[in-house]
C-alpha cells in the first residue's frame, strides 16, 4: 500500500506562544508580542504624556476620551450581542467619561442602553451625558427606590466605568451603594480598565470576590488585572509607538488589520489561552488501529479527546498518479506542548512507516470546553 510511504505532514498553523500570548482570533500571520502590565503610576504618567500640549500627540481630553470610549464599545460589541440591554455605571472621573462615550456608540449600534450617572464633574462631562441622552440612552441620576437590581433585565450586561486607575480607598458616596451592588450582582459585567474596588496595582486584595465577566484595559493592562480570569481585551491603538521605549508598554504589532482592540486571555480559569491548544489530524487504515492509538493517547493523558471519523476516502498524488485509499481519520485535541508526544505515540503504534501527523492551531472555543481540555491533558514534564 503506497500510503505506507506517505510523507509525514507536520504543519503547525498556530504560532509559538510567548510569555503572554494573544488569542489567535484575529490572525495567525504575525508572531504574538509580549504585553507588559503597568502600575497605576505609569498609567497616570502615560495619561499626562498623551495630553501634554507641548509634545505630540497632544491629545485634548475630549479627543482622548472619544478614542477610549470607542475602544470600550468595540470590545463590548465583540463580546456581547446587540440584543443585550447595557447598564452603564458612570463614575466621577475619566473612567466614567469612557463609559458615557461607550454608551453613545453602543446605542448608535442598536443596543438598548441605560446609564446611571449620579454625579457629573464639569461642563464637558455634562456634554457627554447630553450626547448620550440625545442618542436615546436612558439616563438615571439616582438609585431607584427598588434598588439598582430593579434595572436589570434577563439580557442586561453591566459596564463598570465607576473607578479607573486614580481611585483610592473605599468608595465614597454616592458610589458606596453602586460598588457593593457591582460586587454582588450576578449579571455579567464588563469592567473598564480595572474592576472597581480592586487595587489598581494589586488586584482584589480586599477579597471582594468581584469577578467581572470581561475587562477592557486601556493603553496597557494594569498590574492589578494580572489575575483576571475572564475575557480580557486591550485597546490603545492611539498611543504613539515611542511610548514603548518611554513607558515599557507594547503598541507595535498589537492591533492588526484595522482592529482597535486585541484579546489577551480568552481562556477560562487559570488564564489558559487558546494558543496553547492544538488539533492533530492522523489517518489510519482502519478503525481498530485508530482505537488502539486513541486509547493510548487518552489513557496516558497526552490528549483530552480523539474523534474517530470512519470511512474517509483519501485521494492523493503519489509519484505522478492519483491514489485512492479507504481510511479513518482521527481528530485529536491536546495541549500544544504535547504535540511532540502525540507524534511519538502515533509513530510507535501506527502501521504506516510515515504516518500523517498534521497539526493545526486552535483559534477559539468555549471557556468551559477549553478549561476541560486543559484539565484533561497533563502538562509536559
Ligand atoms: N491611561 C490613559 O492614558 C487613558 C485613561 N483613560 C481613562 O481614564 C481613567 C483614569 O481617569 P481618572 O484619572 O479621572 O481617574 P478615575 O476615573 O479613576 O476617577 C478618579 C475620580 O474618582 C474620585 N475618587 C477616587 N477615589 C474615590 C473613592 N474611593 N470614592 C469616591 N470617589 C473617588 C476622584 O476624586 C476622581 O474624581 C482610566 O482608568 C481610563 O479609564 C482613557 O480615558 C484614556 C486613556
Ligand atoms: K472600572
Amino acid at each position: 500500500m503506497r500510503s505506507l510511504l506517505r510523507p509525514v505532514a507536520a504543519l503547525a498553523v498556530g504560532f509559538t506562544t510567548t510569555t503572554y500570548a494573544f488569542s489567535a482570533s484575529t490572525s495567525f500571520c504575525a508572531a504574538a508580542p509580549h504585553v507588559p502590565y503597568i502600575s497605576s503610576k505609569t498609567a497616570a504618567a502615560i495619561d499626562v504624556s498623551l495630553m501634554n500640549p507641548s509634545a505630540s500627540p497632544a491629545y485634548t481630553l475630549p479627543q482622548l476620551m472619544e478614542l477610549a470610549g470607542l475602544t470600550v464599545s468595540t470590545a463590548f460589541h465583540k463580546t456581547y450581542p446587540p440584543s443585550s440591554h447595557v447598564l452603564v455605571f458612570v463614575g466621577p472621573g475619566n473612567n466614567g467619561g469612557d463609559g458615557l462615550v461607550a454608551a453613545r456608540h453602543l446605542k448608535l449600534w442598536g443596543y438598548d442602553v441605560t446609564c446611571v450617572v449620579p454625579k457629573l464633574k464639569d461642563a464637558f462631562f455634562e456634554k457627554l451625558r447630553k450626547q448620550a441622552e440625545d442618542c436615546g440612552c436612558e439616563i438615571i441620576t439616582k438609585e431607584p427606590r427598588e434598588g439598582y437590581a430593579s434595572l436589570l433585565t434577563p439580557s442586561t450586561v453591566i459596564i463598570d466605568s465607576v473607578f479607573g486607575f486614580s481611585a483610592t480607598g473605599p468608595p465614597r458616596a454616592p458610589y458606596n451603594d453602586i460598588v457593593p451592588f457591582l460586587h454582588s450582582t450576578t449579571a455579567p459585567v464588563m469592567a473598564v480598565d480595572i474592576p472597581s474596588g480592586w487595587s489598581v496595582d494589586s488586584g482584589d486584595v480586599n477579597y471582594t470576590n468581584y469577578a467581572p465577566d470581561s475587562l477592557i484595559s486601556l493603553t496597557a493592562p494594569k498590574l492589578g488585572s494580572k489575575g483576571f480570569k475572564g475575557r480580557h481585551w486591550l485597546g490603545g491603538h492611539f498611543v504613539p509607538k515611542r511610548f514603548e521605549a518611554e513607558f515599557g508598554i507594547k503598541v507595535d504589532g498589537v492591533y492588526e488589520g484595522g482592529e482597535i482592540v486585541r484579546e489577551l486571555t480568552p481562556g477560562g480559569e487559570g488564564g489558559e489561552d487558546v494558543d496553547g491548544y492544538s488539533v492533530v489530524y492522523v489517518t489510519a487504515p482502519n478503525g481498530d488501529l485508530a482505537q488502539v492509538i486513541a486509547s493510548e493517547l487518552v489513557k496516558s493523558k497526552t490528549v483530552a479527546c480523539v474523534n474517530i471519523i470512519p470511512a474517509v476516502k483519501s485521494v492523493y498524488a503519489w509519484k505522478g498518479n492519483v491514489e485512492v485509499d479507504d481510511e479513518v481519520l482521527m481528530m485529536i485535541k491536546t495541549r500544544k506542548e504535547r504535540v511532540g508526544d502525540v507524534e511519538k505515540i502515533v509513530k510507535k503504534l501506527h502501521e504506516y512507516e510515515t504516518p500523517e501527523v498534521l497539526v493545526v492551531g486552535v483559534e477559539g472555543g468555549s471557556k468551559e470546553y477549553l478549561k476541560w481540555l486543559g484539565e484533561s491533558v497533563d502538562k509536559r514534564k
